[in-house]
């Protein structure tokens, strides 16, 4: 059976997925594979790793969303800084009825991420190849992950933020304890089963 450690955590983790989602990653890691390398999307190119730490680790903002009390259906989402497509379209796979711009300054890494929905056939993904700061639409979320500093995340989403959109950040191990004026910080923990891992997302709303 393929990609047997993502079905192994996403079964521990009860995140379902259906047989023809499952299709999908198998295509996206290949693509993954034949151009990770050559246009620097990612340094993780071993099937295991991959289905780990980029498909199954995106996928865990389900479990977030949930736990924040984010109803994820028929919204609007922003995946910023999307690179190869993380957390953008693991969860646009999966949430087939919400709408998800993967947002990508880098010209080559948009030229990717169109390939990837050609082949993988996600009509509710856009890529949008420009700075998120030049954009002007209304978001539901906003998804940020690999991000060094949720101070300078809030900066360069701060018009969207003010039109109503929640930041949600892929925090990874560390915490996040500091407030930040204006802005209304909830932090969501809870131990993955599978990796031995406790992670930490963050949700950040503008108080005006
Ligand atoms: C650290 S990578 C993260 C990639 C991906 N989100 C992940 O988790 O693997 C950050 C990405 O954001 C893009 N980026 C940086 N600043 C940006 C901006 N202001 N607007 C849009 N994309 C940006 C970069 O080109 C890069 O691909």
């Amino acid at each position: 059976m393929s990609l047997e450690r993502l079905r192994e955590l996403c079964e521990l983790n009860e995140i379902d997925l259906f047989e023809k989602e499952y299709k999908k990653f198998e295509r996206y890691r290949e693509l993954l594979k034949k151009w990770g390398k050559r246009i620097n999307i990612t340094s993780i190119l071993s099937d295991k790793e991959i289905e780990e730490k980029h498909f199954f680790d995106s996928l865990l903002g389900l479990k977030a969303f949930k736990l924040y009390g984010f109803d994820y259906h028929n919204k609007l989402l922003g995946d910023v800084g999307s690179g190869g497509g993380f957390p953008g379209v693991p969860l646009a796979i999966t949430i087939q009825n919400s709408t998800f711009d993967l947002i990508e300054s880098r010209h080559k890494r948009c030229v990717f991420l169109e390939q990837v929905k050609r082949e993988l056939e996600l009509p509710n993904v856009k890529v949008l190849c420009t700075r998120v700061e030049s954009i002007d639409r209304n978001y539901d979320m906003l998804l940020m992950r690999a991000v060094e500093d949720p101070i300078e995340a809030i900066k360069i989403t701060k018009h969207l933020l003010e039109k109503g959109a929640i930041l949600c950040i892929y925090r990874g191990k560390e915490r996040f304890s500091q407030e930040i004026p204006n802005y209304i910080i909830e932090e969501i923990s809870f131990e993955v089963k599978g990796i031995k891992l406790r992670r930490h997302f963050l949700f950040i709303k503008s108080a005006k």
